[in-house]
């Protein structure tokens, strides 16, 4: 049996006046957007981060450059897919994942539901193996003063049968 871990962070900075992509949806009730390169979804980032580095493939900046215009205001969905195709073709399925949200505001528990059910499918996987979870920073720090917004994952992948 083949089965590897992966961790992955990011952190974006939020700004007044931007639409707020986190999760693969758009927040709507958020009073800050977070700035990026692309949508700056800083959850699928994350997670992108745990899955290339679960199979030793490098890291998102590697395979989608923050310097190259093709990904300028990408949407964040598009990177997810590809790194699980990127997986795939190594033969790795995706096991699950566990993620963590450190935000003031919004509160994220109200919109876990979705964020579930659109990123599952990109990963090929069923909701229940796709975990999310938010903590707030207790106003302390850059995401207590609510000047950004990080994320945390963990994956697990094997080849085989689990
Ligand atoms: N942006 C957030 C932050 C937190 N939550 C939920 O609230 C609970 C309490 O948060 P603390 O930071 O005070 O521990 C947390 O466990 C989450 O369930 C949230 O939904 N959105
Ligand atoms: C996603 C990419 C590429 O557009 O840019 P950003 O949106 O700035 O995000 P970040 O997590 O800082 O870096 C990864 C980049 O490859």
């Amino acid at each position: 049996m083949n089965i590897r871990i992966g961790m992955g962070f990011d952190v974006h900075e939020l700004e007044a006046g931007r639409n707020f992509y986190l999760g693969g949806i758009e927040l709507t009730d958020a009073p800050k957007g977070a700035v990026g390169h692309s949508d700056a979804d800083v959850l699928i980032h994350a997670l992108c981060d745990a899955l290339l580095g679960a199979a030793n493939l490098r890291d998102i900046g590697y395979h989608f450059s923050n310097t190259d215009n093709r990904w300028k205001g990408m949407d964040s969905k598009f990177f997810l897919k590809e790194v699980a195709q990127l997986l795939a073709e190594k033969n790795w399925l995706v096991g699950n994942v566990d993620c963590t949200i450190v935000l003031e505001k919004p509160k994220i528990n109200p919109h876990i539901e979705a964020m579930k059910k659109v990123l599952a499918p990109l990963m090929n996987v069923e909701e229940d193996a796709v975990s999310i979870k938010a903590t707030t920073n207790e106003t302390l720090g850059y995401v207590g003063r609510e000047e950004g917004v990080c994320a945390y994952a963990v994956a697990l992948i094997y080849k085989g049968s689990l």
